[in-house]
């Protein structure tokens, strides 16, 4: 059984998988050769691996980021959202909101995320006769293993590192995208759709930037709980992986993290922008 080394959310999923397997696996020369890989070992379900989880788990994840967020922003600058055009919160203001929010999206997302990581590094075919089965059958029978074999806080591996990624890096999303928006829209206006679209995938791009060496990280530790390897702590999961790979390793996955997060969170914020309108 092969355990080589992945991210969520709906319009670019197909290429998820490839994420996580080059963070955390050391047998593909880029991601040409992953998707090569994958698609000769896997077919084409290789790519959906994983999937199922995040795109159910998207809606709940994306609620608590975004209502925390707003709710926090509410209670600092004691202002609400009709008002935010006329009195712009500060940026300080909406990055502690922004590190609130990822803080506790972290902890919702952490046993959804262990689950997707797990199931995209699993590289067999799909069960044939005589072939051993997979380790994990699905998201419910991977769920259910974890919590078996690893106990209750299994299912919380590498929440930290999640953690640690989230916080700061949500702030810097918020930030970047009240700061396009405020660049491109006249004081006291509303942005126009496409300055939200153009706005929130460079967002998502700059956070991913900033996220993607805690994001490798996080991967590795979440696949430590198969005893394949066994970190100390990630203190000890960087600097071994920075020793054995070089420091290139906490860029894995960087493209695409990035490809994918333009698309996605311009029409996460557009819809953000499009429900806070339509509920006043
Ligand atoms: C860890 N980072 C960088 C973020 N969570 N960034 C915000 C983007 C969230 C969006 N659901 C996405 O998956 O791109």
């Amino acid at each position: 059984m092969s355990w080589p080394g992945a991210m969520p959310s709906w319009p670019a999923c197909s290429v998820l998988p490839m994420q996580v397997r080059l963070q955390t696996q050391n047998t593909y020369r880029g991601i040409v050769d992953c998707m090569v890989k994958t698609y000769r070992h896997e077919s084409l379900l290789g790519f959906f691996k994983g999937m199922s989880f995040p795109i159910a788990s998207i809606a709940v994840v994306n609620s608590v980021l975004f209502g925390v967020y707003s709710n926090s922003l509410l209670v600092l600058t004691a202002t609400s959202h009709q008002e935010r055009r006329a009195q712009p919160p500060s940026y300080t203001h909406v990055f502690i909101a922004g590190c609130i929010g990822g803080f506790l999206q972290a902890y919702c997302l952490a046993p959804f995320d262990l689950i997707k990581v797990r199931l995209q590094n699993q590289t067999e075919p799909r069960a044939q006769p005589g072939s051993p089965p997979p380790r994990y059958r699905g998201p419910v029978h991977c769920a259910a293993s974890i919590f078996q074999e690893e106990g209750p806080r299994g299912l919380f591996r590498g929440a930290w590192a999640l953690t640690l990624r989230d916080t700061p890096t949500l702030g810097i999303y918020f930030v970047t995208y009240e700061w396009l928006c405020r660049q491109s829209t006249p004081d006291g206006q509303n942005p126009s759709s496409a300055t939200v679209l153009v706005a929130g995938g460079f967002a998502g791009i700059t956070s991913w930037v900033t996220a993607t060496p805690l994001d490798v990280i996080k991967s590795r530790m979440q696949m430590a709980g198969l005893k394949q390897r066994e970190y100390r702590g990630m203190l000890d999961c960087m600097v071994s992986s920075a020793r054995q790979e070089g420091l290139g390793v906490f860029f894995r996955g960087l493209t695409i993290n990035s490809a994918r997060a333009f698309p996605v969170n311009a029409v996460t914020f557009l819809s953000y922008e499009y429900l806070l309108h339509a509920w006043g």
